[in-house]
């Protein structure tokens, strides 16, 4: 007997790349606008007179509301709803949470510093309430589209687009704002409005997908409907608990340390914090331009990298394919390494290599997942190098195992969640999927913040001494009625020439290495698991 098959849009992989791109202006531009305040921090401290502490304010109350279950609603919403009205109802927050903060910053709801402060608070709320849900559609989306295809590379090119985003949002930000921070305000929020008009798009596809899977499920399946009660089964499903601890706990091994990582440089291997003349890659005399050219470059040879060698007929194409890539990648980071050479003893810029590298790397990674699975044991490798990277960066004191670390640290924040957020897409139904990833995100959010504040805690609680002579000299040249940045500048002097002793990082990153010890133990467990239960994990994406 001859089977019907009923061919979908999603078959088609110019359809499939294209849903992609769609859809990853949303975190493209959510990414942006989550990070580039930090590239403005002097002007919107200068322009509306606010202090670090202010700065802190608005940054860490942006996501305050996910917390409280904002993620956990966006997600049954959209188990119950869809991804179509999800995207709609959390994308639109972000961006009326955008333009909330753009009219704040010129000055719409008044011009009292108190005003300003509270009604760009206001703005970030709403926009980060949206943000992580935003993360969740997109993901979900992405197993609509890319399941039984290439799921975990469609995935890593998201991560990657969002990745861009941050990076060229702090990058960009100074050139654009020429002196005004509502500039920035307003071409960030802009991206989020253009990436909801190219969602309103991708709805179209979406609609004529679900007609056609409809279609589909009428000659096979049932179509399976969500209900809250599956969310209880969700928590009873001891492998997706795994996932999710190991979420927690890799990811609190790295995104808090990158806050942290330039300092740990200048204090314990003595890199400088402020970049030499022609330490940039200037472009039509803008070092952010050229800064954000090069990420650009970078992403587009991992896509290349990472797409074009799999799509080649036979095996020797593939590889000619791949070392004529890796020969331009080459001759491109050749062609600059005047200007990368001198970033390598600036903390700053040796750790934005992380991220930097994380563009390259995840979507290689993702593409090996889709070809070959190992998902299970590619998340046992990720964990030793992030225990080896935060080992070699605390109990050791050479400089080149440093570096061997920063560089285990990229590789296996890459490798972890490539191999990672798809192997969700195994462990958990389809149709709970928005509440499974929904779920991660939200566990995920507390960690980050125990881990956040956490770190810095604890390193204070360690360097009493520094802490000690630091505030006895800020209360001297106080006293002497300096300006602050003058006591900044002065401190920093004091610092450099020793008289203020460094923060010792040793404790603070030894936690960071118990956080790759429980992921591992939880990487461990997750292939049992996948033994036992047959989710597939270890098995390419097309099985
Ligand atoms: N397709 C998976 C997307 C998750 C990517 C992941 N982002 C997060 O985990 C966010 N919830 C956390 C955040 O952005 O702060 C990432 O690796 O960026």
């Amino acid at each position: 007997m001859t089977e019907k098959i009923q061919k979908t849009l999603r078959d088609s992989a110019a359809m499939r790349w294209g849903a992609l791109i769609l859809l990853s202006a949303l975190t493209f531009s959510t990414y942006w606008f989550q990070d580039f305040f930090g590239g403005v921090k002097d002007l919107l401290l200068d322009e509306y007179g606010f202090t670090s502490e202010n700065f802190g304010r608005i940054i860490s109350l942006t996501t305050f509301a996910n917390l409280f279950g904002m993620i956990m609603l966006g997600g049954i919403l959209m188990d119950k709803w869809g991804v179509r009205i999800a995207g709609l109802l959390f994308g639109g927050l972000s961006a009326a949470g955008g333009l909330v903060v753009y009219l704040a910053s010129i000055g719409t709801f008044g011009d009292e510093p108190n005003t300003v402060l509270w009604s760009m608070i206001v703005g970030r709320m709403m926009f980060g309430s949206g943000l992580e849900v935003v993360c969740v559609v997109a993901t979900r989306t992405i197993v609509k589209w890319f399941k039984g295809y290439e799921l975990a590379l469609a995935m890593a090119i998201n991560m990657g687009f969002g990745r861009l985003g941050s990076a060229m949002g702090i990058a960009v930000s100074p050139d654009i704002a020429s002196g005004h921070f509502s500039t920035a305000v307003g071409f960030a929020a802009s991206l989020l409005g253009i990436a909801l008009i190219m969602f309103v798009v991708y709805i179209f596809f979406d609609v004529k997908l679900d007609k056609q899977n409809k279609e589909a499920a009428e000659e096979g399946s049932e179509d399976e409907e969500f209900k809250i009660a599956d969310l209880l089964k969700l928590l009873k499903n001891s492998t997706f608990i795994y996932i999710t601890l190991l979420c927690v706990a890799f990811y609190a091994a790295v995104f808090p340390f990158i806050q942290y990582a330039a300092d740990l440089l200048v204090n314990k291997f003595g890199f400088t914090s402020a970049l030499p003349e022609g330490a940039n890659i200037v472009v039509n005399g803008s070092p952010a331009l050229g800064n954000s050219l090069v990420f650009v470059g970078l992403f587009l040879f991992a896509i290349a990298f990472s797409t074009i060698p799999p799509r080649l007929k036979t095996n020797s194409q593939a590889f000619i394919a791949r070392i004529a890539i890796a020969g331009l990648f080459a001759l491109y980071i050749g062609s600059m390494w005047d200007v990368f050479s001198q970033w390598l003893d600036n903390g700053p810029k040796t750790a934005s290599l992380i991220p930097l590298g994380s563009i390259i790397f995840t979507p290689i990674f993702g593409s090996y997942v889709d070809k070959n699975g190992k998902a299970a044991s590619l998340m046992i490798l990720g964990s030793l190098l992030l225990i080896f990277a935060h080992l070699s960066l605390s109990v050791f004191n050479n400089v080149y195992l440093g570096y061997m670390g920063l560089l285990s640290l990229g590789i296996a924040f890459s490798l972890v969640p490539a191999a990672m957020w798809p192997s969700v897409a195994k462990i958990v139904p389809e149709s709970r999927l928005g509440s499974a990833y929904s779920f991660m995100f939200t566990i995920q959010n507390y960690g980050l913040a125990a881990f956040f504040w956490g770190i810095g805690a604890v390193l204070d609680l360690v360097n009493p001494n520094v802490i000690k002579i630091t505030e006895g000299f800020r209360e001297k040249f106080e006293g002497m009625g300096l300006a602050k940045e003058e006591v900044v500048a002065k401190i920093d002097a004091l610092k450099l020439s020793g008289e203020i002793p460094p923060f010792d990082y040793t404790i603070p990153i030894l936690i960071l290495v118990a956080c790759g010890v429980i992921s591992i133990f939880l990487s461990f467990k997750l292939k049992q698991a996948d033994k036992k239960y047959g989710y597939g994990l270890e098995k390419a994406s097309n099985n």
